[in-house]
C-alpha cells in the first residue's frame, strides 16, 4: 500500500518555542497508531502541527503524496485529515443530526452508517448539543469527523474524564472502525493500555521526540517497559 502520510524531521512548536524535535514516521493507508507520553510532551501539538495550526520550524508533512507542510488548515481538512480535538465544541442551537449534516462531505459516511456505528445518536437524533452527555458529545465529535469522509481520523483523548460505560461503547466503536472499516487513526490516549489495544503501531514522545517506535502488541506485552515509558500504575 502506498504511504499516506509521511513526516519527514519535524521540528515545530508555538512561536519561537519548540515543543516538538526531528519527528519522523510514516503511515500507510489503514494503519493505526497509539500516540503515548507522559503529560506535556507534545502529543497534541502533534496532532495540531498535523492540522496546520504550529509553526514549523524544520522538516516537512507529505499527505497522500504532495507536501502540505505550508498548506492552511482548511485544506488539510477537506484533503482528508479528520481531526477530532479534545474539547469537543457542540453547539447549543443545533441538533445532534445537525451537527452530523452541516459538516457532510460525499462518501461512505453517511447518516445511516453513523448511526449503525454509534446507535445512541440515533436515539439522540433530535437533542440539541448542551443536552448530551459527555460521551454522547466525544460521539458526535467523532461521527462529526466522519461525516466528512475523511481518510486519518486524529483522536485526541477520546476517552478523557468519560463513565467506564461510555469508555466501553467508544472503545467498541474505535475498534469496528479500525479494525472493519480500515480507517487509518492515530489516538492520543492517557490510558496506554487501552490505546495499544485499538491498534497495531505505538510511537511514545519524551519532551517532543520520539524515544519509542514499535508495534503495539510488543509494546503492551512488556509492561515494564512501558511504565518507563508512559509512568502508568
Ligand atoms: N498554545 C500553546 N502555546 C504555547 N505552548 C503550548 C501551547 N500548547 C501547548 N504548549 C506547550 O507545548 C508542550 C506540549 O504540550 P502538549 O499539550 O502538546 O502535550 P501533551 O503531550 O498533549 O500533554 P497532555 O497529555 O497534558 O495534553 C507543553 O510544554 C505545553 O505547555
Amino acid at each position: 500500500m502506498t504511504e499516506l502520510l509521511v513526516l519527514d524531521k519535524v521540528t515545530a512548536g508555538y512561536g519561537e518555542s519548540i515543543v516538538l524535535e526531528d519527528v519522523s514516521f510514516t503511515l500507510k493507508e489503514g494503519d493505526s497508531l497509539a500516540l503515548l507520553g507522559r503529560n506535556g510532551v507534545g502529543k497534541t501539538s502533534l496532532l495540531v502541527t498535523l492540522m496546520g495550526l504550529t509553526r514549523l520550524h524544520k522538516g516537512s508533512i507529505r499527505w497522500a503524496g504532495g507536501d502540505i507542510s505550508r498548506v492552511s488548515t482548511h485544506k488539510r481538512s477537506r484533503a482528508g485529515l479528520g481531526w477530532v480535538p479534545q474539547e469537543r465544541h457542540m453547539f447549543p442551537s443545533l441538533t445532534v443530526e445537525e451537527h452530523l449534516t452541516v459538516v457532510a462531505r460525499p462518501g461512505p459516511w453517511n447518516l445511516q452508517k453513523i448511526y449503525q456505528m454509534f446507535p445512541r445518536l440515533f436515539e439522540r437524533r433530535n437533542n440539541m448539543g448542551n443536552q448530551l452527555s459527555g460521551g454522547e458529545q466525544q460521539m458526535v465529535a467523532i461521527a462529526r469527523a466522519l461525516m466528512t469522509n475523511p481518510r486519518i481520523l486524529l483522536l485526541d483523548e477520546p476517552m478523557e474524564g468519560l463513565a467506564p460505560i461510555i469508555v466501553q461503547e467508544l472503545v467498541r466503536a474505535i475498534r469496528k472502525l479500525v479494525q472493519e472499516e480500515g480507517m487509518s487513526v492515530i489516538v492520543v490516549e492517557q490510558h496506554a493500555r487501552l490505546a495499544l489495544s485499538l491498534t497495531q503501531r505505538a510511537i511514545v514522545l519524551d519532551r517532543g521526540r520520539i524515544v519509542h517506535d514499535s508495534d503495539s502488541a510488543s509494546l503492551l506485552a512488556d509492561g515494564d517497559k512501558l511504565d518507563k515509558l508512559v509512568a502508568v500504575a
